[in-house]
């Protein structure tokens, strides 16, 4: 894993002494934090190595970005391309973005500075340890600075020359939208790569470090020159680019409690220990080696309520537990035993009193969803704070309001001392709501908050709108529409963006997009909830204007976004230059990406592809297990994704066993079908629905068990079979030519769905079988 020396490393790990007389670079890989924990927990890595690192070069659309895709599929090295990610800073409105993008227009470089600094944070915060630097160092004094700023050399540079004309014509052909591909800005590209690019060419030539590769012919023509220069390098690369998920150092807590006799610390794990994936995907980190000096003055019982008081330097207030890729189980364990640890010392007589901690637990219980962890957080704090810190009390109002808990949600809102002064309280409560799905409850609390007198605020408007959006009533978003500009926030992008997705939701795509028109600087979040909401409509067209105007901005469609366009794609080559084009991004580790990509590869019938995508995932929700397992529906093999889905503590839901019933029923194997479908009522609690009836119907009937099809239908549902049961059924008997029991199917499908055609044909076609041709006469008169 790629580390650095940390500017603010804790005093724990600067007083090391053998920390200080570390090299830059042996400091850089993670010697020092491995000293620092040697003594509490195992090991994270044994002598953690320098990265690999490939710098790619060459002029503008000589290929470099093309070719760097078939370098990661095909050795897993992780892309960092210089461009994108300035072009992210310009999409982003950061402080830099104007200037990048002038600079960028005018075919000029941008300062090393700031191109150091993005790669460095991207380097720094990937769990990756081999990369692929795209489009860097375009100048000397952006080679110098990088050593300087990073202090890494490349092991290769790979060099694609290419002839002016040919980047000239595949520039103006690139057709990406991007502000720098016209013939004026290409002209200024093309000297600055011949007076700027061609020195570090040379330095590297010199170095022994350059390959030249001719980058004209096809584009895998082009690549078997890139591949036999890796060649000598597979050892290095052999390792997988994401860190095994079985790692240890996955299992670390995210903060430590150490312990000595006189005294408890909780340590913050520095945020460069995680493995993480890139640093946009990071968007909560903890501070770096924040320590909490929790004094444990055991027999000092000057505190009157007889507890002792600790005190807490300022930890980090963003929640603790944040490592994208440690599972579910692995997470909640960390949580569960720092809230042991506290409770051990409460035990003990120590108490804690910083709010920060407490918001930080409730922040990750909220994020795992864990009411049962954040009811025991709420039993350490103590009752001052719960009145009247309004950022502890409100994010357990939101945990518990999410969770279904409404009762004890509304036990702490209505304790909180400043409830009536501000929206803070009343806007946790609705977001708890909203985020679980209860939106009438959610409407309800904004109404009752004009009643109480309680002004809302812009983070009123966009939680309120959502839930407006759940319910889908326009009457109720046009009133709340009216309310937010009374209340000034008409021009509130935050508020305006909410205000599209709304409209959108509640089916007026026409005010969605008057409500974007208006919005005077759109920010990516407009752009992305303009795009999802066409797509959600079906309206394709507009999508990928929208999407072209995405781009000529700047501007890159999100994970919704993109899960969106991958779930609409038609075709095997769009989805697979998706596929790509997320991979670039680094967004193939994005949930709702990568399982939008397996149901996609699923759907086009790629199963080995859908389950590379699937084995890839760091983290995976209930979601990617049905979508991996339902992709094997004629697969005995999704079998063995249930039992790892089990092993893993995941809890199939309802969705889940339709998917290995309907498995089990198309590959014949009636014995599983049958103990998983004991398992589900016996194991998870899940009374049968109408669709795993029917599956069970299918298993049976396909299996020519056709007394068992039917008795499951009369004896067995405790409810009416609806036509997908008895469509099973009918179809069983035209499979094995069972006339009697088809009557009775058919029978009920004519009262259920009288103008299904297709159950008379069956019918027939049973009868025909049968060589009942008087009955088979009989059917064709009633159709007419
Ligand atoms: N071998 C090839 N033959 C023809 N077209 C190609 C070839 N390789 C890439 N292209 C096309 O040329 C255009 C430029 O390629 P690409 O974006 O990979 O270049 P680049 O070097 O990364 O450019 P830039 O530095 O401007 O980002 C793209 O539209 C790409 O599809
Ligand atoms: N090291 C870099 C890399 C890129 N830029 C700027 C200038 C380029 O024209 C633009 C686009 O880069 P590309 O996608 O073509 O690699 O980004 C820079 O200033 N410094």
């Amino acid at each position: 894993m790629w580390r650095r020396v940390a500017s603010s490393l804790s005093p724990i790990i600067s007083s090391s002494p053998s920390s200080r007389s570390l090299s830059r670079n042996q400091a850089a890989f993670g010697l020092i934090i491995r000293e620092s924990f040697a003594t509490e927990i195992s090991k994270p890595e044994e002598g953690a190595k320098s990265p690999f690192i490939t710098f790619v070069l060459g002029g503008p659309g000589s290929g470099k970005g093309t070719q760097c895709e078939k370098i990661v599929e095909t050795f897993g090295l992780t892309h960092l391309s210089a461009g994108d990610l300035l072009r992210r800073e310009i999409a982003m409105h950061t402080k830099n973005g104007d200037m990048i993008l002038n600079l960028i227009k005018d075919g000029k470089i941008v300062p090393s500075e700031v191109t150091v600094k993005l790669l460095q944070k991207e380097l720094e915060s990937s769990n990756s340890s081999k990369f692929l630097i795209d489009g860097f160092p375009r100048t000397e004094e952006n080679r110098v600075a990088f050593e300087r700023i990073v202090g890494a050399d490349p092991d290769v540079v790979l060099f694609f020359d290419c002839p002016e004309e040919e980047m000239v014509t595949r520039v103006l052909n690139r057709n990406q939208g991007r502000v720098d591909d016209n013939i004026t800005t290409m002209k200024k590209r093309l000297k600055i790569f011949e007076a700027l690019n061609r020195p570090v060419i040379d330095y590297y030539k010199n170095k022994g470090k350059l390959y030249t590769i001719n980058a004209v012919g096809t584009v895998d023509d082009i690549f078997k020159q890139v591949l036999p220069i890796f060649t000598p390098f597979q050892e290095q690369l052999k390792q997988s680019r994401h860190v095994n998920p079985k790692s240890p150092l996955l299992c670390f807590p995210p903060f430590i409690i150490l312990r000595t006799e006189k005294m408890v610390s909780i340590v913050y794990r520095p945020s460069f220990c995680y493995p993480t994936i890139s640093s946009s995907s990071m968007k909560k980190k903890p501070r770096h080696y924040e320590q909490l000096k929790l004094k444990q003055i055991q027999d000092n019982n000057n505190n009157n309520n007889g507890f002792t008081s600790l005190s807490l330097s300022k930890p980090s207030p963003t929640p603790i537990l944040v490592g994208k890729q440690s599972t579910q189980r692995t997470k909640l364990e960390a949580l569960d035993s720092v809230i042991t640890e506290l409770e051990t010392s409460a035990r003990k007589g120590i108490t804690i009193t910083e709010p920060e901690i407490f918001a930080s637990l409730l922040e990750t219980c909220y994020t795992l969803r864990s009411i049962h962890h954040g009811a025991r957080v709420h039993r350490l704090i103590p009752a001052y704070l719960l009145r009247n810190n309004l950022g502890v009390s409100s994010k357990l109002v939101r945990l518990y309001a999410s969770c279904g808990y409404a009762e004890v949600a509304h036990e702490v809102f209505d304790q909180m001392s400043k409830r009536k002064s501000s929206a803070f309280a009343w806007n946790s409560l609705i977001s708890g709501y909203a985020e679980s799905a209860q939106y009438e409850d959610a409407m309800a609390i904004y109404f009752q908050m004009a009643e109480d007198g309680v002004k809302p605020d812009r983070f009123t408007f966009p939680r309120v709108l959502k839930a407006c959006g759940g319910i889908g009533s326009i009457q109720i978003g046009e009133a709340i529409h009216r309310d937010l500009v009374k209340e000034g926030f008409g021009y509130d992008v935050y508020v305006l963006n909410a205000l599209v997705d709304m409209y959108a939701k509640c089916g007026d795509i026409v005010k969605a997009k008057s409500v974007f028109d208006m919005i005077p600087h759109k920010d990516y979040v407009s752009w992305n909830s303009m795009l999802t909401s066409y797509l959600h409509h079906g309206l394709l067209h507009e999508a990928v204007h929208i999407f072209r105007l995405m781009v000529r901005d700047g501007v890159e469609p999100d994970k919704v976004a993109i899960s969106s366009v991958l779930a609409r794609v038609l075709s095997l080559k769009h989805g697979r230059q998706l596929h790509g084009w997320v991979i670039r991004r680094g967004m193939e580790c994005e949930l709702s990406v990568a399982n939008a990509l397996i149901v996609l590869y699923s759907k086009m019938g790629q199963l080995s592809q859908a389950c590379f995508v699937f084995d890839q995932m760091l983290e995976r929700d209930i979601v990617s297990w049905n979508a991996i397992i339902s992709a094997h529906s004629k697969d005995s093999n999704g079998l063995k994704y249930f039992e790892e889905m089990q092993r893993a503590d995941v809890r199939p839901d309802v969705i889940t066993f339709v998917s290995v019933l309907s498995l089990c029923a198309n590959t014949g194997m009636v014995e599983d079908g049958e103990r998983l479908f004991s398992l589900m009522s016996k194991e998870y609690g899940i009374n049968p629905k109408m669709e795993h009836y029917a599956c069970m119907v299918n298993l049976y009937g396909r299996a020519g068990m056709m007394q068992e099809a039917y008795s499951m239908i009369v004896r067995e549902m405790g409810f009416e079979a609806g036509p997908t049961v008895w469509g099973a059924l009918l179809y069983a008997c035209y499979i094995h030519g069972n006339a009697d029991i088809g009557e009775v199917a058919a029978q009920r499908l004519f009262e259920l769905e009288p103008d299904n055609e297709h159950n008379f044909e069956l019918l027939m076609r049973i009868y025909s079988k049968a060589k009942r041709i008087q009955d088979v006469e009989r059917v064709r008169q009633m159709m007419l």
